[in-house]
């Protein structure tokens, strides 16, 4: 016997999943890492204040008390350290105890209202940065939503775009991030500000002890912040090669080919082989960061020392007092907390700035794609007014436009249209012209990839034609109100979507700008042969159609057609377009569903696109598409009589029935139950 999947595994084969190569955006992270620790440093003031705007959008009274108790508090520990020195002084004078207190009491008491304040400061801060955080979360991830389900269908083509997408939406989850950092880097700031100040004020050649003292650490903590960035972006094919391994191995949509394909072995061996790299790049940075932050803390241990010995000598030649040398001391403590906090996050800043610049940059790009004025053409154009830090505003409100409640849909005249899709060699569809009046019924047939779904998605309005126009009672589609278009416009897709909600909102949601109102969404299930299936499940209308939630469902792929069918039938829409709306039904579903398609004839406009040849017969007018070009049109028997493509479809499909039937005894008609 062949040796089996495990063994096709084994090392040397397939030892890269190819779908896992490098993006493009990858390459410009690797350059921002490798762009050196100044050219880190220069890139912050940018990033925080892209923060700090956001934040300040979010909420002005929180983002002030923020920044304002930050500075406050730092302020405070100058005014502490120099109190500090007071009391020393006072103590470390001449006379009796007594009077060395009573001396020194303003100042303590002056430490004590700092300290105070400080504490007060502190916890002000605190609670406006509570608030704050869901605030700017809500603002930041509102504003991509915004753009993220208005961009136009094209912007999924453009590369990368979904890539670009995700990576936005964590960066949204890194602005509370960097606007703390970039608060709490103020305040680290200050904090060192403030020493330095009190130091100055103190001796001024105690500076430079505090920065001989303090420099080699701050030198360490950084160097070591930027050796974890580069490795955490050099890393990143391997993440996501990690991440894929993950759901692969435990998610239920890949569970049963798995299993039967006896990919255990395989997909453990890969995730081997990954871990053995990263783990042996962390050992390895482990090994790095130790090392600077070992060489940082010994040149700064010596340079201590040697301020202490300075101090030292200072006080025995009498050129400072003893309470200016102890402050000194207390100074080089406080600096050496106050820089691993700046250092600490000037890391963070630069860490969460960076995911942040994915998510400015994606709104920025994707401003590009939102529905305006100028229409479809508008793509590479400039978008919506932008907000700040490249942040668009808002999706615009459509201009006053055709579109009332009386203006039913009465003709679709479809001129000359091309679509291209993003580098693709040919066009999708190549320069068709046909007419839909009120009440046909129409069939879209055609080869695997001819087009159909692509043409019904431009009369839908979901996709914009790169040549041609589409005229609804004679007006182009971008004189319309894009809305109360699309309202007359129902759409049941190929690619259907499973909404985890109810049974009754899976089909309520064909129509949300109208009441949910339970016989409606009956009719409609009723009609896609779907009342009684989702009746017999367990909370009727009311089950939940998803398993990842206790209690919820799924169903089978025809059941979940009938459902969408459902949606489709709710919104009495003036056209329906129906994409392989059977191609999972059982024969007595399909049968239905095609006769609730034909009561629509006369009354109500219909697109059928099927592969199921033998329900387009009753179709007004079937159009034959061919590599995107419209090569047959007429009524079925016109059709035939031509004897051209549709024919030789029709005779194809039609010979396998035939065949079966010769070749199996015939089964006894059963009433038809519906
Ligand atoms: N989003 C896309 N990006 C790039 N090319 C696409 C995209 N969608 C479809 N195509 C290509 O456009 C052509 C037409 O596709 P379309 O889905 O319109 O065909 P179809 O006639 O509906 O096919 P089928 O019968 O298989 O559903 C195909 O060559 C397809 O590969």
């Amino acid at each position: 016997m062949p040796s089996g999947p495990l063994e096709s595994a084994a090392p040397g084969r397939a030892s890269v999943l190819p779908e896992l190569r490098e993006m493009w955006w990858e390459t410009g992270v690797r350059a921002r890492a490798q762009a050196g620790l100044l050219a880190v440093l220069a890139e912050l003031p940018r990033l925080v204040i892209a923060a700090v705007s956001a934040s300040w959008r979010a909420d002005r009274t929180r983002t002030a008390v923020v920044a304002g108790t930050t500075v406050g508090a730092g302020v405070m520990s100058a005014f502490g350290l120099l109190a500090t020195q007071r009391v020393l002084v006072e103590l470390f004078a001449g006379g009796p105890t007594a009077d060395k207190v009573l001396a020194a009491l303003p100042a303590l008491v002056t430490l004590a209202a700092v300290t105070v304040l400080r504490a007060g400061m502190a916890a002000a801060m605190g609670y406006a940065e509570n608030g704050l955080t869901p605030k700017v979360d809500r603002e930041v991830e509102r504003r991509l939503f915004e753009v993220t389900t208005a961009v136009r269908l094209e912007a999924f083509d453009a590369d990368a775009f979904a890539d670009d997408m995700e990576r936005a939406a964590n960066g949204a989850d890194s602005t509370t991030g960097l606007v703390q950092a970039s608060m709490n880097l103020l305040a680290g700031l200050a904090g060192l500000l403030a020493v330095t100040v009190a130091v100055v004020v103190i001796h001024p050649l105690l500076l430079l002890a505090l920065l001989v003292a303090t420099l080699p650490n701050a030198w360490a903590a950084l160097r070591a912040g930027h050796l974890r960035y580069q490795t955490y972006a050099a890393g990143s094919v391997r993440r996501r090669r990690l991440w894929l391994l993950h759901r692969l191995m435990a998610e239920r949509d890949s569970a049963p080919e798995l299993r039967s394909y006896g990919l255990r072995a395989f997909l453990l061996d890969q995730y081997d082989r990954v871990m053995g790299v990263e783990t042996g790049i962390q050992l390895a940075l482990a090994r790095r960061v130790t090392t600077t932050t070992t060489v940082g803390a010994m040149i700064g241990g010596v340079a201590t020392a040697v301020v202490y010995v300075l101090l030292g000598l200072l006080l025995i030649g009498g050129q400072i007092p003893l309470a200016a040398a102890a402050t000194c001391v207390i100074a080089v403590q406080s600096a050496h907390r106050s820089l691993s906090v700046v250092t600490y996050q000037i890391d963070r800043v630069y860490t969460e700035g960076q995911h942040f610049g994915d998510y400015t940059g994606f709104m920025a790009r994707a401003a590009a794609y939102l529905p305006g004025p100028a229409g479809p053409t508008a793509a590479g154009g400039p978008g919506p007014a932008a907000g700040g830090a490249g942040l668009p505003a808002a999706v615009p409100p459509s201009p006053a436009r055709a579109g009332g409640t009386a203006d039913r849909l009465r003709e679709i005249v479809v001129e000359g249209v091309s679509l291209r899709y993003p580098d693709r060699d040919g066009p999708a569809v190549d320069g068709v012209s046909l007419t839909i009046r009120q009440g046909q019924t129409v069939a879209f047939v055609g080869e695997n990839g001819s087009g159909k779904s692509t043409l019904a998605a431009m009369i839908a309005t979901l996709r914009c034609p790169t040549g041609g126009t589409i005229r609804y009672n004679g007006r182009p589609a971008a004189e319309w109100d894009a809305d109360a278009l699309r309202a007359r416009i129902a759409v049941v897709t190929q690619e259907y979507h499973k909404w985890p909600f109810t049974a009754a909102t899976n089909i309520a949601i064909g129509d949300v700008g109208t009441e949910p109102r339970q016989d409606r969404i009956e009719a409609a299930a009723a009609r896609a042969v779907a009342h009684e299936m989702i009746r017999e499940l367990p909370h009727g209308y009311e089950t939940l159609l998803d398993r990842t939630f206790a209690g919820g469902q799924d169903l089978s792929g025809g059941q979940w057609q009938r459902i969408t069918a459902a949606r489709g039938f709710l919104r009495e829409a003036d056209l329906l377009i129906m994409d392989e709306p059977s191609s999972a039904l059982d024969p007595r579903a399909e049968d239905a569903l095609f006769q609730a398609i034909r009561d629509r004839r006369g009354r109500a406009t219909t697109i059928l696109i099927t592969h199921r040849l033998a329900n387009v017969r009753h179709a007004d007018r079937i159009y034959v598409l061919h590599h995107g070009r419209l090569v047959e049109a007429g009524a079925h028997d016109q059709l035939m009589a031509e004897d051209g493509r549709y024919a030789e479809l029709f005779t194809l499909q039609a010979a396998g029935y035939d065949s079966a039937r010769s070749t199996v005894a015939p089964a006894p008609r059963r009433a038809n139950s519906g």
